[in-house]
């Protein structure tokens, strides 16, 4: 399949930019970006095109991929300074799901969209930058994520600014996306404010659920987030596209432990 007969640039003309409908796009995209944090594109890749390629990667899903499991708290790190290990905004929460890296989807559609030049345009534009950079890192790029049944990604800020998903499975029932928009600022950590919604206690948390092939840009580095418990025999699977406004990012070695169980580095 082709890059272009995968996407529904009709509707979403990131082909043409300078055309009206690209910037009646870009003006909706970022005004959902200032009220939400986020802004979707449904159904960017068509449906059978984001089945094609979930179950192009199920057997390498099967053999290959790296299970992420750990305990963690909101942050991703073991300590954070100024905070007792015992505080409530550091409350430990389990995570589990499987990973195939960048190095592992060699020819996949997700690739293809992940350096499709437009794309990245469209993104930058969108969110005022001069211009965005793919990751040099050979893990971390993008990935493609799966969680089966009982399995969830748990509460965290995310390490980039902001991060691009591409739903590639909806699963039958769970695998929500939760978040809670701007609780934390660069200058005010807001601790009482985490422990509060890791308590399950912030009414401003909410709910998303997307169907397959919609692209999610979301900006959850001040944002918390998690994926709830899949339910049911169909995996929640799920491309992770990262771009910095540098090129040549990468994860540290550590965090590509962390998150891959293996490093690039010597
Ligand atoms: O699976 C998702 O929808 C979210 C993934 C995510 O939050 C992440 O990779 O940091
Ligand atoms: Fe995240």
């Amino acid at each position: 399949m082709t890059l272009h007969s995968a996407l529904n640039l009709a509707d979403f003309p990131l082909d043409a930019p300078g055309s009206d409908a690209y910037a009646a796009l870009v003006a909706r995209c970022r005004s959902e970006m200032e009220a939400e944090g986020m802004f979707n594109l449904d159904a960017f890749v068509t449906a059978a095109a984001a089945q094609t390629e979930a179950d192009r990667h199920k057997p390498k899903m099967a053999t290959e991929s790296f299970n992420h499991a750990r305990t963690h708290n909101v942050y991703f790190r073991k300590e954070v300074p100024g905070l007792a290990p015992d505080h409530p905004a550091l409350r430990p929460f389990d995570t589990s799901n499987n990973t195939l890296c960048s190095d592992q989807l060699d020819g996949s559609l997700v690739g293809q969209i992940y350096r499709w030049q437009p794309l990245i345009d469209f993104l930058a534009t969108v969110m005022d930058k001069p211009a965005l950079y793919p990751m040099d890192d050979p893990l971390a790029a993008f990935n493609v994520m799966q969680y089966a049944e009982g399995q969830a990604l748990n509460w965290h800020f995310d390490r980039s600014e902001f991060t691009v998903t591409l739903l590639l499975q909806a699963p039958d029932e769970g695998g929500a996306f939760e978040y809670r928009t701007g609780l934390r600022t660069p200058d005010d950590p807001n601790y009482e404010g985490v422990a509060q919604l890791l308590a399950g206690d912030d009414p401003q948390m909410k709910s998303m659920s997307v169907v397959p092939g919609t692209l999610n840009v979301f900006k959850g580095v001040n944002t918390p987030h998690r994926v709830t418990p899949v339910v049911g025999d169909r995996p929640r699977m799920i491309a992770v596209l990262t771009y910095y406004e540098r090129p040549g990012a990468m994860f540290t070695r550590e965090e590509q432990m962390g998150f891959y169980g293996r490093t690039t580095y010597a």
